[in-house]
């Protein structure tokens, strides 16, 4: 997978060098390109913002430098471009899954109060464009929510994860949340791990795991709950 990431911050995207997405890219698994929105601008400041029409607080994103930025990145080359905005559709663990299998993702990531809704517009009317938002709250540009969207999507990657069980059976990955996990030693401060994970009764332990993460997810997250399909949770589940 190529990935591009248009922004006026590069150094905030240093992070996704780090560590075992660093080590993804160092091995050719993801090709990540990250691209500086002012090396388009054609004026002495670099001025890659404008008042909004219509008035109203903070600045805009004007569409001409980000045209040529998007034309000059995109090329050819087929792609999906992704635009963080607090707007957006809800950013899932199923968006990731969906978006794993695409060849090219190009992100753009807006400051200010936002892009100018024209290169949404423009780039939509040829390509896949989707307006993302990673939660309901409202951050100060799209850098972040770029950093959030490409590790859960390079997570999913063949060769990125040393266990790839992990990212099958990670949270969300059955519509449930993950259950507690515990490691040595087996008492620690007086807390002992729970005897079923040590009792090697692989049936029990599947079943234990299972009713925990119903607990938890009915107690912090109902809304997944109610969202799973009719046959997802048998009789016993609904004891929870
Ligand atoms: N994804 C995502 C986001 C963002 C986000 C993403 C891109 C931009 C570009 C500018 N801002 C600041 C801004 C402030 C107020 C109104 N509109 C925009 C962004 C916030 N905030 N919260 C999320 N979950």
């Amino acid at each position: 997978m190529r990935i591009d990431v248009v922004t006026i911050f590069p150094g905030y995207l240093a992070p996704l060098r780090e560590a075992l997405l660093g080590r993804a890219i160092a091995a050719g698994l993801i090709d990540v390109r990250v691209h500086n929105l002012r090396d388009w601008t054609r004026d002495v400041h670099q001025a890659v913002d404008d008042a909004p029409y219509g008035g109203g607080p903070g600045m805009v994103m004007r569409p001409q430098v980000w045209g040529e930025a998007l034309d000059d990145v995109l090329g050819d080359e087929p792609a999906r471009l992704i635009v963080p905005t607090p707007a957006g559709v809800p950013f899932t663990q199923a968006t990731a899954r969906r978006w794993k299998d695409e060849p090219r993702l190009v992100f753009a990531c807006g400051r200010y109060e936002g892009i100018d809704q024209r290169v949404v517009d423009e780039y939509a009317s040829r390509m896949p464009v989707e307006e993302v938002s990673i939660g309901d709250y409202v951050l100060v540009g799209g850098e972040v929510a770029v950093l959030v969207m490409v590790e859960a999507v390079a997570r999913l990657l063949p060769g990125v994860l040393g266990n790839p069980q992990s990212a099958e059976q990670d949270s969300f990955s059955d519509g449930l949340l993950e259950g507690p996990a515990y490691t040595r030693p087996v008492v620690w401060r007086g807390r002992e791990v729970p005897a079923v994970l040590r009792s090697g009764d692989h049936g029990a332990i599947a079943r234990w795991r299972r009713d925990r993460a119903l607990e938890r997810t009915a107690k912090r997250r109902p809304d997944l709950l109610a969202a799973l399909p009719e046959d997802a949770l048998d009789q016993r589940d609904r004891e929870f």
